[in-house]
């Protein structure tokens, strides 16, 4: 239960015992009417309140209201500040999704011996990269993917990088082709996503892809990984999206615009929160559904959440920790000590939406084999 929701069932026990008769299971069916707010905390809940009124009423000395109401006042005080979201579990979800994808692909083997190829591009030698680059193999390899990989100098030209995107875009069991981002300085990301056909942009990146999530009535061919893993997150979960409120913090080109897009295309009524934002503790407040992506350790706080919302965190940011092996730890963009005491649900980092953005590309990229070999 939430300080919120704590200070509404005080008021209502408050006026439950004002009228209350002397009636004891008259009591408790009134106090255990209270539970319908968080219904997953019911049992908790009505062995609390059962507890309370029982001792009110058989109690050598009957109390008065007022410290039953007291003391139920610190009850849900305490179950406030001890209450927990539910885990959305990306870790889990990913690979469900990825068994799912294992078998379509054993199927459309046997059907017409064809199995999907995902091309990637990393360029230089960020070592997160190409752990992601590492990861994304081995994802591949798991559902039985075909991966080519070509790894250029950081001091590699664009030209060098637009001339391997064209052999994979004219080579036929390739069908979707990725550029590990981000790329040197000194290339230009706009030419190389461009660069990439439309057909196995399983990134989403492509400008004309972009361009179709963004307009009514348009279907892009590919959603970029992140923002549909948290939609799929959202659906899994059984969110309601449809007339919500979302607020996404960020606005990048690889989550932060896509997610309000998608969310948008889902019927929420979505505000974006960036770094020119006024007031952007009270805009989140507002949200049903937050997605944050401001790459920021921790910036969200407990404060900036409505009590009952959904809270998606995409950031994975490294945190010195002098306790892990690795000497940092990771930390998502939202407070998630502070914040899962009061949103109904959040994603942890890790094992929230990173996995996802894997799983989502294995996706991709099956869909793009589907289609290039109009296999059903
Ligand atoms: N071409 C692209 N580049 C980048 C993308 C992208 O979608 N396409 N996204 C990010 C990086 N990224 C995939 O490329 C990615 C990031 C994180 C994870 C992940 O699984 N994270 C784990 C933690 C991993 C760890 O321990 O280090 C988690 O959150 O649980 C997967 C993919 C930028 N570049």
């Amino acid at each position: 239960m939430t300080s919120a929701a704590a200070a509404a069932a005080t008021s209502s026990a408050t006026k439950m015992f004002s009228t209350a008769t002397d009636n004891c299971s008259h009591r408790i069916f009134l106090v255990t009417d209270l539970q319908v707010r968080r219904p997953w905390r019911s049992s908790a809940f009505l062995r609390t309140s059962r507890t309370i009124c029982t001792h009110a009423c058989t109690a050598a000395s009957p109390r008065s209201s007022s410290s039953v109401i007291n003391e139920l006042a610190n009850i849900f005080t305490a179950m406030a500040t001890e209450a927990s979201a539910k885990v959305i579990d990306g870790k889990s979800v990913a690979k469900e999704i990825r068994e799912e994808i294992a078998s379509e692909i054993s199927r459309m083997k046997e059907s017409i011996g064809v199995v999907p190829g995902l091309a990637v591009i990393l360029v230089g030698d960020r070592k997160d990269s190409a752990t992601y680059v590492r990861n994304k193999k081995k994802a591949c390899e798991s559902v039985g993917i075909k991966s080519y990989e070509v790894c250029l100098a950081e001091d590699s030209s664009e030209q060098e990088v637009l001339k391997y995107i064209s052999g994979f875009n004219d080579d036929p069991s390739v069908n979707g082709i990725l550029v590990q981002l981000p790329l040197p300085s000194h290339m230009n990301e706009q030419n190389v996503l461009t660069a990439v056909s439309i057909e196995k942009d399983v990134d989403g990146f492509n400008p004309l892809n972009i361009g179709c999530l963004a307009m009514r009535d348009r279907e892009p061919l590919f959603v970029p990984c992140t923002p549909k893993g948290c939609i799929e997150l959202l659906h899994r979960y059984g969110v309601p999206i449809k007339g919500k409120r979302a607020v996404v913090i960020g606005r990048s080109n690889i989550v932060g615009m896509p997610a309000a897009l998608l969310l948008q295309r889902e019927d929420a009524t979505v505000s974006v929160v960036h770094s020119r934002t006024k007031n952007p503790e009270e805009i989140t407040r507002e949200a049903d559904i937050v997605i944050a992506a401001v790459g920021q350790a921790n910036m969200v706080r407990g404060s900036w959440i409505k009590p009952g919302s959904v809270v998606i965190d995409v950031g994975i940011n490294p945190v010195e920790d002098a306790e892990s092996k690795r000497g940092y730890r990771l930390a998502g963009d939202v407070c998630y000590e502070e914040a899962s005491k009061i949103a109904s649900a959040i994603t942890p980092v890790p094992g929230g939406v990173g996995p996802m953005t894997i799983a989502m590309l294995l996706s991709n990229t099956l869909a793009a084999a589907k289609r290039a070999n109009n296999f059903q």
